[in-house]
This record gives structure tokens, sequence and C-alpha cells, in this order.
């Protein structure tokens, strides 16, 4: 087993991996003393690793519930998160007790925020079963849910107390899913990591997996509240959450994201920011894997809204991520008005 340990100020934990887990997560529950757990899933994980998830739980005299949500970003919303607390209620949780996310960044952002408010906080547990989930979202404590005009902008910092994660559960994932995730691993080696760029094209999944945490547990220990550093694994998020809105989120969050990132990439090299040549060198990658990242996507309109919207908003404009060159990041403030003008020179 590897294991990956983030100590942040908000919370410390492990991030256990391996293939094959799923079943010891009922033992490891045990070991933190957990005696009743909600496992919180979406009715495609359900149908694949709901039973094992409950059977191991209850081997180790858990008291389980499973309760089974729709799949898709749509969940990420008030109706679901009331659902989950009625829920919650029903099977009379309290604090010494926890919410088990099973499933991709969408249960695992929504169950983290039912956990971080029912109650002002009860145990969170990570089982993450997309790619995206592994790499990025069930690590670090950013939970939320959406509005239909932005993304995550009802959250917390909310840290889980154990990332579970088998590698195993990525066999079923179909190629559109496992691409999206692949951009949050490309993310990392714009950002922090060329190197990575080896284990990328080996397809060498448990050593992406086992980076991108090593990777983002650094992000999260420096900066666990997101402000200052940790604005840099929002690379190409501006942009990409603009193309999920517009789309009404039928654009994944991955793929949003590779467009987004394309974008900087040329938007920094025309402004003298990127050391030429980053823009190919990122393009091939996502290339490899069928990402699309024509800028032409973006709706002026949607743009204009979102980028105002940006949570890295603050005087003088909007925090920008860029690639100074391949492996490294840099923010920029520039005005809303300046970074729309970027993009439309793309076209
Ligand atoms: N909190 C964070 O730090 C963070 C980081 C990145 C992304 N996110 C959020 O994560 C969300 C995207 O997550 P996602 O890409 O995992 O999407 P998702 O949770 O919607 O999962 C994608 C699809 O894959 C299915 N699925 C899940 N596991 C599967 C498996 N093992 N086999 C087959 N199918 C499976 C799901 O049912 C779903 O239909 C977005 O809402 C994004 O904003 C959050
Ligand atoms: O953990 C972070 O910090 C990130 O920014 C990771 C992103 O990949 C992720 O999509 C995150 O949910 C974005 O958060 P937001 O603050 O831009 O809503
Ligand atoms: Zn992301």
């Amino acid at each position: 087993m590897r294991e990956v340990f983030v100590e942040a100020e908000n919370g410390s934990y492990a991030i256990k991996i391996e293939r094959g887990l799923l079943p010891r997560l009922g033992a490891e529950l045990k070991e933190m003393g957990i005696s009743r757990a909600a496992i919180v899933t979406d009715e495609t994980v359900n149908a694949l690793y709901g039973a094992a998830a409950e059977k191991s739980l209850r081997e180790a005299g858990i008291r389980a519930k499973i309760i089974v949500l729709p799949a898709g970003e749509h969940t990420k919303s008030q109706k679901y998160l009331y659902e989950i607390y009625d829920e919650l209620a029903a099977f009379g949780v309290h604090r010494s007790d926890a919410l088990v996310a099973l499933g991709g960044g969408v249960i695992g952002d929504l169950a983290g925020f039912a956990a971080a408010t029912y109650m002002r906080g009860i145990g969170f547990i990570q089982v993450p079963t997309t790619l995206l989930a592994q790499v990025d979202s069930s690590v670090g404590g950013k939970v939320a849910i959406n509005l239909p005009y932005a993304k995550n902008i009802i959250g917390s910092f909310y840290q889980p107390g154990l990332v579970l994660i088998d590698t195993a559960t990525l066999d079923s994932l179909d190629a559109r899913q496992f691409a999206a995730g692949m951009a949050e691993v490309i993310k990392y080696a714009a950002i922090f990591d060329e190197t990575m760029e080896t284990m990328i094209r080996a397809r060498d999944l448990e050593a992406i997996v086992c980076r991108s945490c090593e990777i983002k547990a650094d992000y999260v220990r420096r900066d666990p509240f997101d402000k200052g550093c940790r604005m840099e694994l929002n690379f190409g998020h501006t942009l990409g959450h603009c193309l999920e809105v517009q789309t009404d989120f039928s654009v994944l969050h991955g793929e949003g994201v590779a467009v987004g990132m394309a974008a900087m990439a040329k938007i920094g090299e025309n402004k003298g920011i990127t050391e030429p040549g980053t823009y190919e060198r990122l393009i091939s990658l996502l290339d490899d894997f069928g990402l699309a990242h024509d800028p032409a996507i973006f709706d002026r309109e949607t743009l204009e809204k979102t980028v105002n919207k940006d949570k890295k908003m603050e005087k003088g404009g909007v925090r920008a991520i860029f690639l100074e060159r391949m492996g490294k990041a840099v923010a920029k403030t520039l005005p809303a008005a300046e970074l729309i003008a970027g993009w439309e020179e793309l076209l």
C-alpha cells in the first residue's frame, strides 16, 4: 500500500492507495472508532461498488445506511444537500458518526459539504472512484455545491479524516471520464512537476495517482484556505467553470479545465508571461487523451459573468493563473476585461 499524508492546520490525515482496498473500508473506520456511518453515493457507483462498501462496514460491526443519489453535476445542488440532511436525521447520525463519500467529485464535494454543516460537522471519509476524484477532489477539503450560474459558490473547507483510494475502481470508468480526470493530472505537470509527463505518456496509473496526491497534499499543507499558492491549483478553472455553466454542465469539469488551461497558456505566451513553446507542449498532452481545446467554444457573455464571479476576484481584478513555463505556475492580477481581451486575441 502507498500512503501520502496531508498535514494541514485544519486537519491531518492519511491518503491510502492500493488496488483492491475497498473491502478494508470497514476495518479502517472501526480503527478510527466509528460505529455508525452513512454512505453517500450515486446510482452508477452504487450498482458497481455500493454492496461491497456496505458489506465491508457491516462485517466490521458498523451500522450502515446507503444514500443513493442521481449521477451527474446537477446533483451538486441544494435539493440533494437537503435530501442528505433528511437521511442523516432519519438514521440518527451524531457528531461522532461518519459520512462516507463513495463516488466521484460530485459526490465528494456534495457529501463533504453536508458533513461540514450537519450538526456543524460530523466525521467525513472520502472513497473516490473516478480518476479525477482520486487525483484531486478527494484531497484538500474544498467541499461545495453549485448554483445554476456559478460553480462551487456555496461551500467550505472541511478536511476528511481519511482518503481511501482503491485504484481497481478505475477499471469500470469510461474513456470520457478517464480523460476528464487526466486533465487535472496534466494540470499538475503544467503548474508544478513537468517530469510527470513521462508517467502520463506511459499511463502508469498507480504512479499518477500517488504523485498527484503528493503534489496536492503539499499545496494544501502550505495554504489550506486558498489564500496564496493554492490558487495555482485553479489553473484553467476560471475559463473552465465558464464552459461548465455555459453548457448547463454537459461539458465535464475536466473537459472545461482542459480548454481553460490551453487558452491560459496561449494568452500567457501572447503577453510574454509564458515561455514560448509551452502551449504546444501542453496541448500535445491534452491531444494524447482526446481533450478538446479550441478557445472559440466560449460564449463572451457567459465569460464576462463568470470571470466577474470568480472566487479569485480581488481589488484590481482577477487573480489569473498563468504558466511561467511547463512545470511552473505564476499568478498575476489583471482586470477581467484584460483577460477577456486576451481570449479574444486567440480567435
Ligand atoms: N473539491 C475539489 O478540490 C475538486 C477538485 C476537482 C474537481 N472537483 C469537482 O468534482 C466534480 C467532478 O468530479 P468527477 O469528474 O469525478 O465527476 P462525477 O462525480 O460526476 O463522476 C463522473 C461520472 O462517473 C461515474 N463514476 C464514478 N465512479 C465510477 C467508476 N469507478 N466506474 C464507472 N463510473 C463511475 C459517476 O456516476 C458519474 O456519472 C466537479 O463538480 C468538480 O467541480 C472538486
Ligand atoms: O483544491 C483546490 O484548491 C483546487 O482549486 C482544485 C480544483 O481542481 C477544483 O476544481 C476546485 O474545486 C476548484 O475550486 P474553486 O475554488 O475554483 O471553486
Ligand atoms: Zn478542478
